[in-house]
């Protein structure tokens, strides 16, 4: 768990964050989320060192961040950027071992580590270990850029735009890709986003800055439908229809039924996050289970009529 506390930091005469005082919970994908220059970047970069505050605290699990070394700091902290930044001039796999490697970990491991972790992120290892980044499209290297992120295997993943560079189609694709990796990794991920629609999808709590405050922390469902301000209604109700599907669950839609083959989701699950699966798969429908097994389908069309019915 990562604490803000008061949390300043000044350009001169000009604040760029004020007085922040929020919770990151740990295990869990909290957005930044805010208009361009609410100091979203500013705050991801004071967590691990690579800003240093004007006043306030942050601590990791208990531990105030100020008083550890930046490099033992960033080694518990992965980073990943928008445009990713690979070294043009190393193959994929000498990319993801870069941590490994500076630590000195075991060759034999390290290598066997780039692999599984090449296969995690989609990537075919046997395909891509050798080849060097300007060989691989846009998507293919922010794949290569979460992967080197995860190769310390950190508690805590720092995202920046991490998929702002790439097209919406591509972009969609890696979000979901990434939900299951973090669905099997449980880390603590800060990731900032002016998108409002990649947060909904993709976090479990949303910090909505405007100006270098907090305006609000909730999840998606509090921010939309008890928004604390007119600021936070009028810049979730900007993408409407998306955030309406964020703020149902599968278990109020779901209808009896079985569909053999069809993508399975968890009634805990948004409808959001359905429709973005239904548009991945090319399919019209998915499966929806709990702890005790399958309870039915949803369908797209249950999700249009949802839509028009909230216009
Ligand atoms: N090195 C710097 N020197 C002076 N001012 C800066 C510096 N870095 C950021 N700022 C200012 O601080 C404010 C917050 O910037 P920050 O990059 O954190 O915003 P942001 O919310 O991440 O924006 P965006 O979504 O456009 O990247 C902005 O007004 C910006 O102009």
């Amino acid at each position: 768990m990562i604490e803000l506390k008061g949390l300043q930091k000044k350009y001169g005469e000009r604040t760029a964050v004020e007085d922040l005082t929020l919770t990151f919970p740990a295990g869990k994908i909290t957005a930044l989320l805010g208009p361009s220059g609410c100091g979203k970047t500013t705050t991801l970069r004071m967590i691990n060192r690579l800003i240093e505050p004007t006043a306030g605290s942050i601590s990791l699990n208990g531990q105030n961040v100020l008083g550890i070394r930046p490099e033992v700091l960033r080694r518990n902290m992965g980073y990943v950027i928008q445009r990713i930044g690979l070294f043009p001039h190393l193959t994929i796999g000498q990319n993801v071992a870069t941590v490994p490697d500076l630590l000195k970990q075991d060759r034999k491991q390290t290598r066997q580590k780039v692999d599984e972790l090449l296969q995690l992120v989609g990537l075919d290892p046997d395909l891509f270990r050798d080849k060097k980044p300007a060989e691989l499209s846009g998507g293919q290297q922010q794949r290569v850029g979460v992967a080197r992120a995860l190769a310390a295997d950190p508690p805590v993943l720092l995202m920046d735009e991490p998929f702002g560079a790439l097209d919406p189609i591509a972009r969609e694709k890696l979000q979901l890709e990434f939900l299951d990796i973090q669905k099997r990794l449980s880390k603590t991920i800060v990731m900032v986003t002016h998108d409002i629609s990649e947060a909904i999808l993709m976090a479990d709590c949303i910090a909505l800055m405007n100006e270098g405050r907090l305006e609000q922390f909730g999840t998606p469902d509090e921010l939309i439908h008890q928004p604390a301000s007119p600021f936070v209604r009028r810049f979730m109700g900007e993408d409407a229809v998306l955030t309406q599907l964020a703020g149902i669950s599968l278990a109020e839609l779901v209808k009896p039924g079985h569909l053999e083959g069809a993508p399975v989701l968890s009634s805990s699950d948004h409808a959001r996050l359905a429709l973005s699966v239904m548009l991945r798969d090319g399919v019209d429908a998915v499966a929806v289970q709990d702890h005790s097994g399958v309870l039915g389908v949803v369908h797209y069309s249950d999700l249009l009529h949802l839509q028009r019915s909230q216009k």
